[in-house]
């Protein structure tokens, strides 16, 4: 397997832009508005990624979710967090069933809403 380091480099782009000018950078344009407007693009990118794949055409699908995870990028800045912090989730993820950690979770749910008063 092939290591692509693509996402770290466009994070390092995304924070040296974030504070630029608005006339000459999406990024900085984007971050001048403030998180509402970079979320408005993640929930826009996402709705355009579910039509595409419902259109079926693969070109599309990429482009749109390219779309999304570079704003879904520009969220995670906003909380000072890196694909890297994502990355390491999905890692910790790898080889756990989501069944298995679905009915964990529902458990602990139960757990706590037991000790309720
Ligand atoms: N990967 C991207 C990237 N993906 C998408 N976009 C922009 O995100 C916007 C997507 O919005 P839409 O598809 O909704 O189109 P729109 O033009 O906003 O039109 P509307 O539908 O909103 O009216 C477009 O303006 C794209 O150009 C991106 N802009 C920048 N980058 C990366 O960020 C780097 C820094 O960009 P600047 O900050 O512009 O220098 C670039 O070098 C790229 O590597």
């Amino acid at each position: 397997m092939t290591s692509d380091d693509t996402l770290a480099r466009l994070a390092a782009v995304i924070e040296s832009r974030k504070a630029g000018d608005p006339d000459k950078s999406y990024v900085a344009r984007l971050f001048a508005k403030g998180q509402d407007a970079i979320l408005k693009k993640v929930g826009e990118e996402a709705t355009e990624t579910v039509m595409a794949c419902k259109d079926g055409v693969r070109e599309k699908i990429v482009y749109e979710v390219a779309d999304l995870w570079f704003h879904s990028m520009l969220a995670l800045s906003v909380h000072g967090l890196t694909p890297a912090d994502v990355l390491a989730e999905l890692r910790r993820r790898e080889g756990l069933s989501g069944l298995e950690e679905f009915a964990a979770r529902k458990a602990q749910s139960r757990d706590q809403e037991e000790k309720k008063p």
